[in-house]
């Protein structure tokens, strides 16, 4: 899928005397996103919990984009999921692949990509993220990614004796190199509709002059 939002062409009536159908603020907003991205992707970075597969999916469908998403590109390539890729070879070897898989997404052109919360840690990682995209962190709260990574036991660097402990810290070291992409936007349990609308709102103002 390609956005098709296209709003350069105002006159195309003229002489006919029809009548086209008033674009609503956010698909306007959406092709002047389209238009001052060029052929950048979205990457959005960010803790486990914070949403970057769930919105990312809804934003590329509200921007006309294809999304995609680095964890699945890796497990998908390994053909293992992802605790099973820590276990059996381990964090660096995960890291590498994420490398060279976020590597690959970004020379895609225009999309929502949604990466796993370490990606944008990586220096190597981050430095393409930084280079080839429109970064994004969504950033939320420790409640409230507490209580969404509890629901589901599929992140092992949270499979520790100390879940808590473990998210505080890595907050702690990862929220000043998050804070390096272009946009941050908080995110707070809200409908997916006002997430998304934050998400575009935030990208425009960046993006847009
Ligand atoms: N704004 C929101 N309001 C309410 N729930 C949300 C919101 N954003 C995400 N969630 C929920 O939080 C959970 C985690 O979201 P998601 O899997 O997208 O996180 P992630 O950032 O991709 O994490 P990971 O780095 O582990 O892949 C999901 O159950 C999702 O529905
Ligand atoms: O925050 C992290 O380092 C991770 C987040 C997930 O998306 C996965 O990429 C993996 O579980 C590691
Ligand atoms: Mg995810």
């Amino acid at each position: 899928m390609r956005a098709t939002a296209q709003f350069g062409d105002e006159d195309a009536d003229h002489g006919r005397g029809g009548h086209r159908p008033e674009a609503s603020p956010q698909a306007v907003r959406s092709a002047a996103i389209l238009r001052h991205l060029g052929p950048r992707p979205i990457v959005l970075t960010g803790m486990m919990g914070a949403g970057k597969t769930v919105m990312g999916r809804r934003l590329a469908s509200h921007l006309g984009l294809d999304f995609v998403d680095s964890d699945v590109e890796i497990e998908t390539a390994a053909g293992m999921a992802i605790p099973d890729i820590f276990a059996r070879h381990g964090e660096s070897f995960f890291r590498d692949r994420e490398n060279r898989v976020v590597g690959r997404l970004i020379g895609g052109g225009p999309r929502v990509v949604a990466t796993g919360g370490g990606a944008f840690i990586h220096p190597a990682t981050r430095a393409a993220i930084k280079s080839g995209s429109l970064s994004v962190w969504i950033k939320a709260d420790f409640d409230v990614l507490m209580r969404r990574v509890r629901k589901r036991s599929n992140r092992p660097l949270l499979r520790t004796p100390d879940p808590e402990g473990t998210l505080k810290r890595l907050m702690a070291e990862r929220y000043p190199v998050y804070a390096e992409a272009d946009v941050t936007v908080e995110s707070r349990d809200c409908s997916h509709d006002v997430m998304v609308d934050a998400l575009a709102a935030a990208i425009a103002r960046r993006l847009v002059p």
